[in-house]
């Protein structure tokens, strides 16, 4: 099975609410879809969104990156030669991590259709069911409240809070919001870098003493600070967790051993696909440190793919942040990861198992 061609198309989906955080705000999913063709007629799908303000990727950047200098390095490989062409992918320019990841998803895809098995038994197997939590937008205190009942009642039983836009205002969206919860969900806060280390530790150790229990708090402070995100994890019983601060394998180490967090969120758009997640999975699993596997605004392409992961690495990924298509008003894709409300499961569809994209626009050239 070796790869002739690779083709691009945009995948646009309203989102059921706009999606607020500290740094952005979003009505939709649009994304960047890639198709891997092979000479044995299978298709790889792969996508990545164009998340500038995190991962400095745009639409233009991601088909810029794949069309000029990952393509013309994969066309002739053979699909069998997982590693080679992982290590192809990587090499192939600085950065660009959505780039890389949306490529090597359709290349594992096309890996389990080889060997007609689902992607997460190559990986090495689990239980192919997953529960997520579901996200509340930082918004007016009332309707973060109402949204995070709402939540509860569809059954999730993580709320991710976003906050990080005003620090006295955060702390009185918490505990609203945790006493109307009351106990039915755990409450997980995503500063997205909104604070300073300081404002964090007064943050978390205000909601601490006031007896609120959190499950942990996402990167409280800038991405850059590491030293600011080992003060704040020094000073608070809360777990911390690096999002933005860690994309690949060699900061995860450094975050390690600096102890500045003691959880990792995982995310394929920042470690730029499978092969760097499953490699921070088993540094961090070596270190005995927890991860998150997260998204950004992804549809259930890309997300399917991270599902795989969580499942073959549930034994270190022990949290589950992959609600980008629950965001969503529709599923574009028909295949056999299936995602209900918090529940995610897994058929045994060779790879990713999609069978079908609704929707896709395709890009010429
Ligand atoms: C969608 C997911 N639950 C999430 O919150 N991801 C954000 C970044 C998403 C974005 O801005 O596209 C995060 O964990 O920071
Ligand atoms: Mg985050």
């Amino acid at each position: 099975m070796k790869i002739t061609d690779i083709q691009f198309g945009m995948l646009r989906v309203p989102l059921k609410t706009p999606f607020k955080t500290a740094l952005r705000t979003v009505n939709q999913v649009e994304d960047i879809v890639v198709m891997v063709h092979t000479d044995s007629g299978h298709v790889g799908h792969g996508e990545a969104p164009a998340t500038a303000v995190i991962t400095g990727d745009t639409h233009g950047s991601i088909i810029d990156a794949i069309r000029h200098y990952i393509a013309p390095r994969l066309i002739g490989e053979d699909i069998a030669d997982l590693n080679r062409i992982t290590q192809l992918i990587q090499t192939a320019l600085e950065k660009n991590t959505s780039a890389k990841a949306a490529v090597e998803i359709a290349v594992y895809d096309l890996w389990g259709q080889l060997y007609s098995a689902p992607l997460y038994k190559l990986l090495g197997g689990g239980a192919p069911v997953i529960t997520t939590d579901i996200t509340i937008s930082v918004d007016y205190i009332d309707k973060m409240v109402a949204d995070s009942v709402s939540a509860v009642e569809r059954g999730f039983e993580s709320l991710k809070i976003k906050v990080g836009k005003d620090i006295g205002v955060d702390i009185e969206r918490i505990k609203a919001i945790y006493a109307a919860v009351d106990n039915r969900a755990l409450l997980r806060l995503d500063a997205n870098q909104g604070w300073s280390a300081k404002q964090a530790v007064y943050a978390v150790q205000t909601l601490e003493d006031a007896g609120i229990r959190l499950e942990l708090v996402e990167q409280p402070v800038k991405a850059r600070d590491l030293e600011g995100m080992r003060y704040v994890t020094e000073r608070v019983h809360t777990p911390i967790m690096a999002d933005e601060s860690v994309f690949g394998p060699m900061e995860v180490i450094e975050l390690i051993r600096m102890r500045a967090a003691d959880i990792i969120n995982i995310k394929l758009m920042k470690t730029g696909g499978i092969s760097n997640a499953i490699r921070i999975a088993d540094i961090a699993a070596m270190y005995g440190v927890e991860c998150m596997i997260g998204c950004m605004l992804e549809s259930s392409i890309s997300v399917a793919a991270a599902v795989h992961v969580a499942v073959a690495k549930s034994s270190v990924i022990t949290k589950v942040d992959l609600d980008g298509p629950s965001l969503c008003q529709y599923n574009p894709v028909d295949g056999s990861v299936v995602f209900n409300e918090s529940e995610i499961s897994v058929g045994d569809a060779p790879g990713l198992g999609i069978r079908e994209i609704r929707g896709l626009e395709r890009l010429e050239g």
